[in-house]
């Protein structure tokens, strides 16, 4: 305690000597009493509530940039659906050098497509967006074709998920977006609304460093979060990944914008796919750590062709989920042929990281 008091101190008394007045006027604020938080997040804590909201301190600035709680909540759905973090089991903190992010950024040698080329659909009334004749609609797999309605969600109460056909599957999404003529209203811009589920970064008490929960109840094909971060060329990928202090594990962090590779024939550019790297900036979903019996399954989805390249990576939840219920997904979606090799053999098997989501059908080992 005896540091915050002191921070506090040095940073008020600047603050005053900068008003020319005395220190000795100076009131310090009383440390805060945050529950769920360690000391070190309590005095971090301490110092974005009190000071990180004053514009008028220029020379907060940089500290400002890096307050995590200053990020999060710059988010525009902070009001709707709040990120919140909390520690109560050891004295780790979030990595400083980690960046909360909204959005995707590009980083050198990616280059989005102009506006200009971006398109959407013509449909009059939102409710078009849900049938076939849409624009946006029109590279979608049908797989249900006795329903008059083609989008990939189903309404209920409403709210939009994801119909029960598609969760096992491995389809695109294709959505509607900013150029389309439809309007917020319509149903087909699920992931374009964003984040609806307040979400909790947590430290977990088993060795599975900081974990995420959702914080309301889950609907079964619920949207949840995108997982964004930079997105760097192939190149990029393979130079972090020889830089990495974490060495193979860095893949943890990566994900290749591969979905439509196939479709490479009819757009070249398809081909030359980019990788989403989340180790140092990215969102909550950043920290959802494996299970080998998920609630969660990660869907490519597009809100324009013409950013097939650069997809989205969408979480939708595959059950339904009690609040406060860890959030999780397969990091290999699946079997893994490679590791069922790999486990049998005892010298490799010595390498390899444990698994322990404790699900019953554990395939034992992460990597
Ligand atoms: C993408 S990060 C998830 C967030 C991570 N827990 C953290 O604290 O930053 C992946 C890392 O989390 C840990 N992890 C995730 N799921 C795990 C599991 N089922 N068993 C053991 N460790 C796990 C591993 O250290 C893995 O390299």
């Amino acid at each position: 305690m005896g540091k915050v008091t002191r921070q506090v101190q040095e940073a008020s008394s600047k603050s005053a000597a900068a008003k020319g007045s005395s220190s000795k006027s100076v009131t310090v604020p009383p440390p805060l009493a945050v529950p769920h938080i360690n000391i070190e997040m309590r005095e971090r804590f301490h110092r974005h509530f009190y000071f990180h909201g004053k514009d008028n301190q220029p020379e907060l600035e940089a500290e400002r940039k890096a307050c995590h709680w200053c990020q999060i909540i710059s988010f525009t759905t902070a009001k709707l659906a709040p990120i919140s973090i909390v520690n109560p089991v050891d004295d780790e903190c979030l990595p400083k050098d980690f960046v909360f992010i909204q959005h995707c950024v590009p980083g050198e040698g990616i280059y989005l497509p102009d506006a200009e080329f971006l398109s959407g659909c013509d449909c009059k009334k939102t409710s078009s967006c849900k049938y076939a004749k849409c624009h946006c609609l029109q590279d979608m797999t049908i797989l249900d074709k006795r329903r008059p309605e083609v989008y990939v969600y189903k309404s209920v109460n409403g709210g939009e998920y994801l119909r029960e056909e598609y969760l096992d599957t491995r389809e695109p999404i294709y959505e509607c977006n900013s150029k389309c003529s439809c309007d917020d209203g319509c149903p087909n811009r699920v992931v374009e609304k964003g984040r609806t589920v307040p979400l909790q970064v947590f430290r977990t008490s088993d060795n599975r460093g900081w974990g995420v929960r959702c914080l309301r109840d889950v609907k079964k094909g619920q949207f949840i979060d995108r997982y964004v971060g930079e997105l760097i060329t192939t190149e990029e990928t393979e130079m972090r990944r020889q830089q990495s202090v974490i060495s193979q594990k860095k893949d943890v962090y990566l994900f290749e914008l591969d979905k439509f590779k196939g479709d490479s024939d009819r757009d070249p550019s398809l081909a030359n796919t980019v990788f989403v790297d989340g180790e140092f900036k990215s969102g909550p979903s950043r920290f959802i750590n494996h299970s080998c019996d998920p609630n969660l399954r990660i869907f490519a989805r597009v809100s324009d062709h013409a950013l097939k390249r650069f997809h989205d990576l969408a979480f939708f939840a595959i059950k339904d989920i009690p609040a406060n219920t860890e959030l999780t997904f397969d990091y290999v979606d699946g079997e893994d042929e490679k590791l069922e090799e790999e486990k049998k053999d005892p010298g490799h098997r010595k390498e390899m990281t444990r698994c322990l989501c404790k699900a019953k059908n554990c395939r034992g080992y992460l990597w």
